[in-house]
């Protein structure tokens, strides 16, 4: 079953300078795959993020999420679909630091008015799951990138929504935190069976992706599969986005 439906996607920034940003871009993931998207910069990544979780409008073609078109919901129910269906993962984290680490895991619970004694099984569930148990009485400044980052991937999971969408998870971290995280987004994609869609730069997180799709100027330019082999499979990342364009400054930040 299709969870993502991308069909005939464009986008358009309009302006002074009109910026193509996508151009007819096809793209079907089913549930349960863990897919990249890689690409130089300004190639449009963000941009068909942005679509899939409904941030922003495309200028023409078709993004079904579950079988559902969140274009033709309405403000309020869009919100709600968003809350249900999607999970956010950002850079930056965006947790709030006036919370607990526990507070900011079960925010999407409380706005959707769950029982307490509820919130508190799925909170705990979700932090053994993510190893973060010992922290949850902690506030953001207290801990480190990695449990931050991890405390947002609790926060994204805990909904069980129908798909994560992950924006540089690892851009902020180091090597060590990167696996971590990364191993983290591996065991909920195995043992719960959700998809995951992943922008990256970095060629070690985007080796514990499945399948990786490239964009270069807003256009998919080569898609490859992992099979068993994560080493196997991140060198050919590294081959690809050489041919594909990435350049030597985002090659320079390569982590074995
Ligand atoms: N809000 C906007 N208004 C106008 N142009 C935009 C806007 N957002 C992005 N663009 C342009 O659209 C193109 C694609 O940008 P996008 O941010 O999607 O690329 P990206 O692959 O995510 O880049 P990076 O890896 O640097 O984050 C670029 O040419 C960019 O300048």
């Amino acid at each position: 079953m299709s969870i993502l439906e991308v069909k005939a996607l464009n986008k358009v920034y309009p302006g002074k300078i009109i910026t193509q940003a996508l151009t007819d871009i096809h793209l079907s993931i089913e549930a349960g795959e863990f897919v990249g998207i890689m690409g130089p910069s300004g190639s449009g990544k963000t941009t068909l993020l942005n679509m899939v979780s409904t941030i922003d409008q495309p200028s023409s073609g078709e993004v079904k999420i579950n079988g559902n078109n969140p274009f033709l919901l309405s403000k309020k129910d869009l919100a709600h679909f968003r809350r249900r269906q999607l999970g956010f993962v950002f850079q930056d984290f965006n947790l709030l630091e006036t919370l607990t680490i526990a507070e900011n895991i079960v925010l999407p619970l409380t706005l959707d008015n769950r029982k307490l004694a509820e919130m508190e099984s799925l909170l705990q569930k979700v932090a053994e799951r993510l190893n973060i148990t010992d922290i949850l009485a902690k506030r953001t400044y207290e801990i480190s990138g990695g449990q931050r980052q991890r405390t947002a991937i609790a926060r994204a999971i805990i909904s069980a929504p129908a798909m994560i969408l992950a924006d540089e998870p690892t851009g902020s971290l180091d090597s060590n935190s990167s696996r971590t995280v990364m191993e983290s987004l591996e065991d909920i994609n195995r043992s719960e069976r959700t998809t995951l869609l992943l922008v990256t730069h970095d060629p070690l997180a985007a080796s514990y992706c499945n399948r990786i799709v490239f964009i270069k100027d807003g256009k998919l330019a080569a898609e490859i599969h992992r099979g068993d082999n994560r080493q196997a499979f991140f060198q050919k990342i590294i081959d690809t986005l050489s041919f594909w364009g990435g350049n030597s400054h985002e090659l320079s930040s390569i982590r074995v």
